[in-house]
């Protein structure tokens, strides 16, 4: 087994970026057209990118993926995967299920797809807790049962409720562990 490309799937606020974040491994910085969240920087968290060019460089064939989620647009630029190619260093990215399914078809086993899901309720506290309102969780949250249910494709699925925090860090911990000296 070679793994190039850890992707992480989940609903909002189940804990993506934190466990990305604790696998301390080089992330592929994807692009979006959501305007960036109080901290977040343009080319660390996301590119922040006008809608009108992503769905231009789309429709040159330059995306290898694209999808709405919640009215923004999404995307991994070619140029990404042409990095991730050329790289020894194993890579971690965050995508929804649409983006990750293309990923697989081009990478195969070279992915390991980790499902993350969390209590609802925990998830909306933690969304509260980042300063959305009632309404923004509303949407974020609409599609909450059908993104858990999609991770019965990923390879790991880790239930990171606030309960679960120690086990999920120890397991992210072992994981990094296991694929970094594999690799
Ligand atoms: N297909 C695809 N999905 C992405 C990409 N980048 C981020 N996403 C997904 O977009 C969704 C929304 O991300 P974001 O606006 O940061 O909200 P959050 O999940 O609440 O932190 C998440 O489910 C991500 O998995 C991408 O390049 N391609
Ligand atoms: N197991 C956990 N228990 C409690 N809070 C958590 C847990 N995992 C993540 N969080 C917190 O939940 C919030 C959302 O996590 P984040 O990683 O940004 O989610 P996502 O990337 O899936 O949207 C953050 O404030 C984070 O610190």
């Amino acid at each position: 087994m070679s793994i190039s490309l850890v992707v992480l799937q989940g609903p909002s606020a189940v804990g993506k970026s934190t466990i990305q974040s604790r696998l301390g491994m080089p992330r592929v910085v994807t692009w979006t057209s959501r305007p960036p969240r109080e901290g977040e920087r343009d080319g660390v968290d996301y590119c922040f990118k006008e809608r009108a060019e992503m769905q231009r460089l789309y429709g040159l064939g330059q995306m290898v993926e694209m999808t709405e989620y919640h009215g923004n647009l999404y995307g991994t630029p070619l140029s990404l995967v042409e990095e991730i190619v050329g790289q020894a260093e194993i890579r971690s990215v965050i995508l929804d299920r649409v983006g990750a399914e293309k990923i697989r078809q081009l990478f195969g086993d070279r992915i390991l797809l980790i499902g993350v899901k969390a209590a609802r309720a925990d998830c909306e506290r933690r969304l509260e807790a980042r300063g959305h309102g009632a309404a923004e969780i509303g949407v974020r949250l609409s599609s909450f049962e059908e993104e858990v249910e999609a991770l019965s494709d990923c390879d790991i699925i880790l239930n990171n409720t606030d309960a679960n925090r120690d086990k999920v860090d120890a397991l992210t911990i072992c994981l990094r562990e296991g694929l970094v000296n594999r690799a």
